[in-house]
């Protein structure tokens, strides 16, 4: 797990957003959606045979989630940047998990830590020891497994594995992450009664995760049941290993296709496939509102903008990742904006709402946040400090910003390593054409 650690204690890097002197016009090829990469490593440690993923992401989340299956016991060859190989074997403790910042591995391996046998640790980042926990230590528990927390409902934790997880009904409060659903589905065909998992509280965000969960549990072999609203019935059964194509990641380009809008530019994803997995067409629609246009063809995913940004009142609550990237738009744009349902991305790499509500006003911004969202009022903006608090998303909307406003200085942008170590330097050649 040695690139999880060297970025966890990375020294911080500064960096000065590149402001746009013409409009952008790119043609990027991007690493793999994170969420696809981190479903089809677990399914594939978890699956009867071999499995290969082609065009998965290398960052530090997925690094540490095939760390982390390595240390449960499952050979996983991340040698080759086109193909990853994954070959199950017996899941075994005692081992230690690092989560470091990401979602997936805290909320996606302790069910699968149930299955091995021996003790698993999870820790992670200081901001990760706050992420939302407790719903998904509460179900396993209540599922069989045996789990040590110090703290309630939170990272450190060790999970008690038994070499096997009895399963059968839970109810989970999954209105803080999606994540804490995709977990229990992700290892339940290896749970002796598989699972049913219902969902009592105020809505769960970020569905277009969810049905990615239920589409990859079933292109794995297992048999799942969705029909009913918030409820996810798990039939146990074997998983297949598989060769999983990996769809470059769709949030990842968001800040790319941001600048389109902004520089009235041209910005075209390559490798996209025809059908997807990941929320194209709420990405679309938003950015059809915001005064870009989306088209699919032969090259790729293509954002065209006009230079000239609209605001809009949006629920993102099925897309709170693009909360950041959106934000920086709306600031830029002709007319006020409201975001709302995306309470829940206050429990993400950092307090997302209070953390864009402060770096935006420190540059000048009129940004009102509420419980659930943020109200912003175009103004001019200045350059300044624009700090990041480890959130990958962070610096993003900040080099969004910084194509309209001079002098933007990112605090720490090797906070991107998160999900794109190379972020600076494919950003710095869009907007200034040089390597
Ligand atoms: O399952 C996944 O891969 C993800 C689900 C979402 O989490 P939340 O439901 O916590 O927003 C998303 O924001 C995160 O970046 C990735
Ligand atoms: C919320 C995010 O990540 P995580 O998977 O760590 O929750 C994100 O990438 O925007």
């Amino acid at each position: 797990m040695t690139v999880g650690n060297q970025t966890a204690t990375r020294p911080p890097q500064s960096w000065t957003a590149p402001t746009a002197t013409d409009p952008v016009a790119t043609t990027l090829r991007l690493p793999g959606s994170k969420s696809m990469t981190a479903r089809a490593l677990v399914l594939s440690a978890l699956a009867g045979g071999p499995s290969t993923l082609d065009r998965p992401l290398r960052a530090r989340d997925t690094e540490l989630m095939a760390g982390a299956l390595r240390e449960l016991g499952a050979h996983v060859s991340t040698a080759d940047e086109e193909r990853w190989l994954v070959r199950p074997y017996q899941l075994t403790g005692p081992a230690h998990i690092d989560v470091g910042l990401a979602g997936t591995v805290m909320r996606f391996l302790p069910p699968v830590a149930g299955l091995a046998e021996g003790r698993v640790d999870f820790d992670g980042d200081p901001e990760a020891r706050i992420r939302p926990l407790g719903p998904l230590i509460g179900a396993l528990r209540s599922l069989g497994v045996r789990i040590d927390t110090p703290a309630t409902g939170s990272l450190p934790l060790a999970v008690l594995g038994a070499g096997r997880v009895t399963g059968g009904e839970v109810v989970i409060d999954a209105s803080a992450s999606s994540q804490l659903v995709s977990g229990l589905l992700l290892a339940a065909p290896r749970f002796d009664r598989g699972v049913v998992v219902r969902h009592e509280g105020p809505p769960v965000p970020s569905a277009p995760h969810l049905r990615m969960t239920v589409q990859m549990l079933r292109a794995a072999g297992a048999a799942v049941d969705d029909t009913v609203p918030d409820v996810w019935t798990v039939e146990p059964g074997p998983l297949t290993g598989r060769g999983w194509e990996i769809e470059p990641d769709l949030s990842g380009a968001a800040p790319f296709f941001a600048a389109a809008l902004v520089t009235g530019g041209e910005v075209t994803l390559q490798g996209w496939p025809r059908s997807s997995m990941q929320p194209v067409e709420q990405l679309r629609a938003l950015l059809h509102r915001m005064g870009g246009e989306v088209t699919l063809g032969t090259d790729g995913l293509t954002v065209r903008g006009t230079g000239t940004v609209h605001g809009l009142d949006a629920d993102l609550s099925d897309v709170g990742e693009l909360t950041p990237v959106l934000t920086a738009l709306a600031m830029l744009a002709d007319s006020p904006s409201r975001f709302t349902g995306v309470g829940h991305i206050r429990g993400h790499e950092t307090d997302r709402i209070t953390a864009l509500a402060k770096e935006f006003a420190a540059l000048g911004a009129d940004v009102v946040e509420s419980p659930d969202g943020l109200e912003i009022r175009p103004r001019p903006l200045r350059g300044g400090t624009f700090r990041t608090y480890a959130d990958h998303r962070m610096a993003h909307a900040a080099a969004v910003a910084g194509l309209a406003v001079p002098g933007i200085e990112v605090d720490d942008v090797a906070c991107t390593s998160k999900t794109m170590p190379e972020f600076p330097a494919l950003w710095s050649r869009m907007v200034t054409g040089k390597n």
